[in-house]
């Protein structure tokens, strides 16, 4: 009998996020640096056995098992793709906040592929895994090897991976579900609609996390605004941030709500943590390294 297959699904982070205009098919295109955490979903594939999914895990609640389940959507397109595909029992333990701007849902979706791409033999690099990743998700391609890399398009376009220094940072969710469309929505961007035109997706980034830090400090989350107007949480989340201790940057991921704060070592992103978890203890809040 075949082992249980493990992978970490590590949440998403938009470091920076540039809205270049809206496509006539309604969906936006961007520009952002995407980057990964230590913190993360575990899926588990138990292979042999039909398509299942069980939850568990302290975000299981409000997340149904059913044919909407990314999990089971992404594994479902490929085995559409690739008749004859190895399936099996998925097991997700659920850690990170749903609708919450750090990708979980894409970063679960990503791990299905990974676990079934180890088990039916297919590289990670196979171009059928990215089609497929992209037709599940705007977010799942960059999360498919959850590497630092700049992402364009609608997601579907992703640069060379690219060293990060580590930057040491909080991850803080205040507890309010976003939905990603409502915000792009609140954008207000007609179809069509132009702001930006793309930039060259760059292979570097700085080495020193002072330079990249400034780098970043220089650039922004155009989702921002309209997240705020959507979640008015978020502004309490980002001012009580930009005010800890030794924070160098205060910034929202994605479509929000989550927000993140960098400090210049572990030691740092661990007191404010601390801090704020004792004052707010009905937020998300996770030391964590960006890598
Ligand atoms: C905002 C980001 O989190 C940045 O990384 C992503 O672009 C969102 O990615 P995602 O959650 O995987 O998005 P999807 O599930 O594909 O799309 C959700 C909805 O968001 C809107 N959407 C999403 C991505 C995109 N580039 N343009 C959009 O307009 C669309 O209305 C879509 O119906
Ligand atoms: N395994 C899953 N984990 C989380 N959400 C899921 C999952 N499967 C389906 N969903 C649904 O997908 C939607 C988006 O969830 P997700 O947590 O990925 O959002 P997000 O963090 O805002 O993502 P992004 O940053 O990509 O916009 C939610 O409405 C949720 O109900």
């Amino acid at each position: 009998m075949a082992l249980p297959l493990t992978t970490r699904a590590r949440a998403k982070v938009n470091l920076d996020l540039r809205v270049l205009g809206r496509r006539a098919d309604g969906y936006h295109e961007l520009e952002s640096l995407v980057a990964f955490a230590g913190v993360g979903d575990l899926l588990t594939l138990d292979p042999g056995a039909p398509l299942s999914l069980s939850i568990a895990g302290p975000r299981a609640e409000g997340l149904a098992v059913d044919d909407g389940n990314l999990v089971l959507r992404a594994a479902g397109a490929l085995a559409a793709a690739r008749p004859g595909l190895r399936l099996g029992r998925f097991h997700l333990v659920k850690r990170l906040p749903v609708a919450s701007g750090i990708g979980g849902g894409s970063a679960d979706a990503a791990a299905a592929l990974r676990l079934l791409a180890r088990l039916n033999g297919i590289a990670l690099t196979d171009p059928l895994l990215h089609v497929i990743a992209a037709r599940v998700g705007a977010d799942v391609p960059v999360c498919l090897d959850s590497r630092t890399r700049l992402m364009a398009g609608i997601g579907e376009r992703l640069g060379p991976q690219l060293r990060l220094p580590p930057l040491f940072a909080v991850l803080v969710n205040p507890g309010v579900a976003v939905e990603t469309a409502a915000v792009f929505r609140a954008l207000g961007l007609a179809p069509g609609q132009r702001l930006a035109s793309a930039g060259t997706m760059s292979s570097t980034v700085p080495t020193s996390a002072p330079e990249l830090l400034g780098k970043l400090a220089a650039s922004g989350n155009d989702l921002a605004a309209p997240a705020r107007s959507v979640a008015p949480a978020i502004d309490a989340v980002l001012e009580r941030l930009s005010g800890l201790p030794g924070c160098r940057l205060a910034r929202m991921s994605g479509s929000g709500a989550t927000c993140f704060a960098l400090f210049d070592d572990c030691g740092a992103s661990a007191v404010a943590a601390k801090a704020l978890q004792r004052e707010r203890p009905g937020w998300w809040i996770k030391p964590t390294v960006f890598r």
